[in-house]
């Protein structure tokens, strides 16, 4: 072979040297392609060029012969130049290249169409039974190679119903045959074997017959119910993302080239016709993605697991619906973003190649295993500007990614978009607390970043209450303002499928994508933007984040966590959640601990408050039963909460976590009461963080109302809390002991 400035397509190089070995040396061609060791990913096609050209070698020898190429071009490979003229006078009629070799072959093109031949033999689509094989990949890979330009030699839809005649046929056969032989067979072995009398004959020969037909129903029936999961699964694209951190979208564009393919171009019209067009690409054809450029489009058998820039992670094999999110968060370069819910790192790395490696990503991953399956691929794929973190992403306290300022949010879900069948099935209770744990993530999302600015959930699920719901219950009852984006208007008109409108207007603004309709597995995902408008009040301050901020101080994120924990429980990852439940545990009693030690303190202060003056205990008594009404207040609004936070969850399981719930939050309120008792200074300040706490967990619909009652409620308290503050400031001034039982400080005071 000589040397060509632009490369021959690498499957006729391979196809040249099997056909070589199988006239030289001998042997099978399936054998010697799969003991070749070559990477490469078009097995099926190279088969079929082999095979063709050992068919028409007898006719390729007298083009040869008849032109004299082989001496007049002394440099061209001999087998090479047989696969090459196979393909153009018998194959595709055309060549993918511009090599050498190929344009040699090309420029005899009219002297070997001048050469007689004799006719080829014509395969008549019409014939059924070649329909029949041919559609179940029973013929020789040289028949079924053929294709034209005009595309597959059958269409498909041909291809189906052809297949559905026979198999009808067969059916019909076996209907109308195997019940007479049952019977007959039957009624022969009794009568000859078994002597019983007429009568128990035909009841015995007709009980057969009526078995063998139901059988055959029962597997017509059965074939037909798994028809429909094959015939989806076959039906979806091969997509191929290209890491464009290590390879560029051009140079991939040239690889497919080399290999065969040939680029066909789709994206020019709309989003349906595109649609239609990647439909019917063959086995030969790739076409770019409409939506996401850097990824590209093949026939649903292409396999690419032993192709060399698969294994060199430069493509990566990715459903075009899940590359949509970040698509749509489109962060630009130099941006902070956070992937709440990582591995194994589809989207962090396609995030990191869609920043060029220019700027930060945190990729956090709770699950031990995954997370190591994360880091390997970040390695892997070089995407540097990742940081992992093996987190729990509920737990990201302040200060630990406070520059986010876009966030991927794609958590656990019940990956019903993921299963092609129909019939998916997912229990209530496992749904009601994965929506419970989704909405936390999404809140958690909302509130605790205060720079993020755009927020991408997504699920591979079809169901709204993961989705729609999902976002409307959330952005409803968020403290920060946030709106949900229009994703027709972001995708300029080219989607057809969005949410429903049964959770209002920001259903219909969310995207779905679907196995049938859009040809990738089932997805949702909405975009959510930081409403600027209600972000900076007239005085400049930034409101919102204030107000997160406040609630940050107050409220440390440990608290959430705990409450988390509940809703996340049974989900995924026993280890981690045995881990989980000891720390709960240890909490649990480090709380009763000290519970308990506030209520020796307690009982100290009561059994010296029975020695004080009447007043005294007039007062003590007036001030018992205000704080013990404002805290039945404070009880009551928080198990309003608490139901509001898990208000569809429609099980006993989850009334029994609820009221875990309610005593976990009943032991930190007097957890909390304890220590508010025992800060003598910045009682005024806290008090407002407090409000402004209690506020900002209002719905927005009662907020004003809540606010005004809040508000009084906060008075009260404030009052009870001044008497207190006052006696015990003086205490802390004097020997700075502010566990010093009240009355006993009143008393001093007194005196
Ligand atoms: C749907 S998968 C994410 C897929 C990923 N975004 C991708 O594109 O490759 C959800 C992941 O979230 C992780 N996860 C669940 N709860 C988590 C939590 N509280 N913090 C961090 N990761 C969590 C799960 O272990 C799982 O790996």
């Amino acid at each position: 072979m000589f040397e060509h400035s632009i490369k021959v397509p690498r499957h006729f190089k391979i196809s040249a040297n099997i056909v070589k070995k199988v006239a030289t040396e001998g042997g099978s061609v399936k054998n010697l392609l799969y003991d070749s060791k070559l990477r490469f990913f078009r097995t099926n096609v190279i088969y079929a060029l082999i095979t063709e050209t050992i068919k028409h070698s007898g006719d390729v020898d007298k083009l040869f012969e008849a032109t004299g190429i082989l001496t007049k071009e002394p440099r061209l490979d001999p087998w090479l130049a047989k696969v090459i003229a196979t393909e153009l006078i018998f194959g595709k009629k055309e060549l993918p290249g511009r090599s050498k070799p190929e344009e040699t072959i090309l420029s005899y093109k009219e002297l070997f169409e001048k050469v007689p031949l004799p006719p080829v033999e014509v395969k008549s689509e019409g014939n059924f039974l070649f329909i029949y094989f041919r559609y179940k990949n029973l013929l020789p890979a040289a028949t079924m190679a053929e294709s034209t330009e005009k595309g597959p030699l059958i269409p498909r839809h041909t291809q189906q119903a052809a297949y559905a005649l026979a198999i009808l046929f067969l059916y019909s056969i076996a209907m109308f045959t195997l019940p007479f032989v049952a019977f007959f067979g039957v009624r022969h072995i009794l009568s000859e074997y078994y002597p019983v009398d007429t009568f128990m004959r035909t009841v015995w020969s007709v009980v057969s017959a009526v078995v063998v037909v139901n059988s055959i129903i029962f597997l017509y029936a059965y074939k037909a119910y798994h028809e429909k999961e094959y015939d989806e699964h076959v039906r979806r694209p091969r997509y191929v993302r290209i890491n464009t951190n290590l390879l560029t979208t051009s140079d991939a564009i040239g690889a497919f080239q080399d290999e065969g393919y040939k680029f066909i171009r789709c994206t020019s019209g709309s989003y349906d016709d595109y649609l239609k067009q990647i439909q019917g690409l063959t086995e030969y054809d790739f076409t770019q993605d409409y939506h996401v450029k850097t990824m590209f489009v093949f026939h649903p058998n292409t396999k690419f697991h032993d192709y060399d820039l698969y294994l060199e992670n430069k493509l990566i094999l990715q459903d075009k619906a899940t590359a949509l999110p970040v698509h749509l968060l489109a962060p630009p370069q130099g941006s902070v973003i956070l992937d709440m819910c990582a591995a194994p790192g589809m989207k962090t790395t396609q995030l990191a190649a869609y920043i060029r490696n220019q700027g930060k990503i945190y990729a956090v991953e709770r699950n031990e295993q995954r997370y190591e399956t994360l880091c390997d691929f970040v390695n892997k794929t070089e995407s540097k500007c990742v940081t992992t973190m093996h987190r729990d992403s509920l737990d990201i306290k302040k200060g630990e990614c406070d520059d986010a300022e876009y966030i991927i949010l794609d958590p656990s879900c019940s990956g019903s978009g993921m299963q092609l069948s129909i019939h998916n099935y997912v229990e209530d209770v496992r749904l009601a607390r994965l929506t419970s744990l989704q909405e936390k993530f999404l809140k958690h999302a909302m509130n605790s970043f205060p720079k993020a600015k755009k927020i991408v959930y997504s699920t591979c699920s079809l169901f709204p209450q993961e989705n729609e719901r999902v976002i409307s219950n959330v952005v409803k009852s968020s403290r920060a303002k946030w709106k949900v984006l229009n994703v027709k208007e972001l995708l300029k008109g080219n989607w057809n499928n969005f949410g429903s409108g049964m959770y209002g207007e920001m259903g219909t603004r969310c995207l779905y994508s679907k196995p049938d309709s859009d040809l990738t597995t089932g997805f949702f995902l909405a975009v959510l933007e930081r409403d600027p408008k209600q972000e900076k009040p007239e005085d400049g301050t930034d409101k919102e984040t204030s107000n997160v901020k406040k609630e940050k101080k107050k409220r440390p994120v440990e608290e959430d966590s705990v409450a988390v924990e509940a809703a996340s429980a049974e989900l995924n990852d026993e280890e981690v959640l045995k881990d989980r439940k000891k720390k709960k545990r240890s909490k649990e009693e480090c709380n009763v601990q000290r519970l308990s030690n506030d209520n020796t303190i307690k009982n100290k202060k009561h059994k010296e408050a029975d020695s004080e003056t009447n007043d005294n205990v007039e007062e003590n008594k007036f001030d018992n039963e205000e704080s013990k009404k404002s805290k039945k207040k404070k009880k009551k609004d928080r198990e309003n909460d608490l139901a509001e936070e898990i208000n569809f969850v429609p099980d006993n399981n989850v009334d029994d976590s609820i009221e875990e719930q309610k005593k976990k939050k009943k032991r930190k309120n007097k957890e909390n009461e304890v220590e508010e008792r025992n800060k003598s200074k910045d009682v005024n300040t806290n008090l407002e963080n407090d409000l402004a706490e209690e506020i900002s967990f209002i719905p927005d619909n009662n907020v004003e109302d809540s606010i005004v009652e809040k508000k009084k409620k906060k008075k009260r308290k404030n009052k009870e809390n001044e008497v207190e503050e006052r006696n015990e400031s003086i205490d802390v001034n004097t020997n700075g002991d502010s566990c010093e039982p009240v009355k006993k400080k009143k008393k001093r005071n007194k005196e």
